[in-house]
């Protein structure tokens, strides 16, 4: 199963670029992780840019007024998603200044939260990557995650 991470522009500020790079670099030696870029514009271009993109994948909206998971809880999403066999994309999906529109929510197969607090989308980006980092160290049995 691939996992898509799919953003509104590249990422600008220096500490969301050096650690969307720590992290991408990180997740490479998984395998399976990739993230595109689409043109940033208003919620509704956004939006519609981000469906388009994610069409054929299970989406992922990252939206803080969606359901929060823990780690563990977050892995085996993603595992119960791997072992159903019809998924073969995971699409996260990642606002911009203007977040989702009602559209996108309603089109997606979850809508996620990381946080109670509005992050900045860089800075949700760069959340999102580390627990996906996080997830594939625990399955690999890796000892990064200590709970
Ligand atoms: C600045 S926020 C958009 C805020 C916008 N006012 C709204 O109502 O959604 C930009 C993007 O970052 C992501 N984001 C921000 N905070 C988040 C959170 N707590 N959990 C998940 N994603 C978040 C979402 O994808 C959001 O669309």
């Amino acid at each position: 199963m691939q996992i898509r991470l799919i953003v509104a522009g590249k990422p600008a500020l220096a500490y969301a670029k050096t650690g969307v790079e720590e992290y991408l670099k990180r997740l490479s030696r998984f395998g399976g992780h990739e993230m595109q870029v689409i043109k940033a514009g208003d919620r509704d271009d956004v939006s519609n840019r981000l469906l388009e993109r994610s069409q054929g994948c299970f989406r992922i909206a990252l939206d803080e007024r969606g359901e929060c998971l823990t780690t563990r809880r977050f892995a085996e999403k993603l595992e119960s998603l791997e072992m159903r066999g019809d998924v073969k994309t995971v699409a996260f999906l990642i606002g911009a200044a203007d977040g989702h529109n009602e559209e996108l929510r309603k089109k997606c197969d979850l809508v996620l939260t990381l946080s109670p607090f509005t992050l900045q989308h860089e800075l949700a980006l760069l959340v999102l990557l580390e627990q996906l980092y996080r997830v594939a160290s625990l399955k690999s049995g890796s000892p990064y995650h200590r709970d």
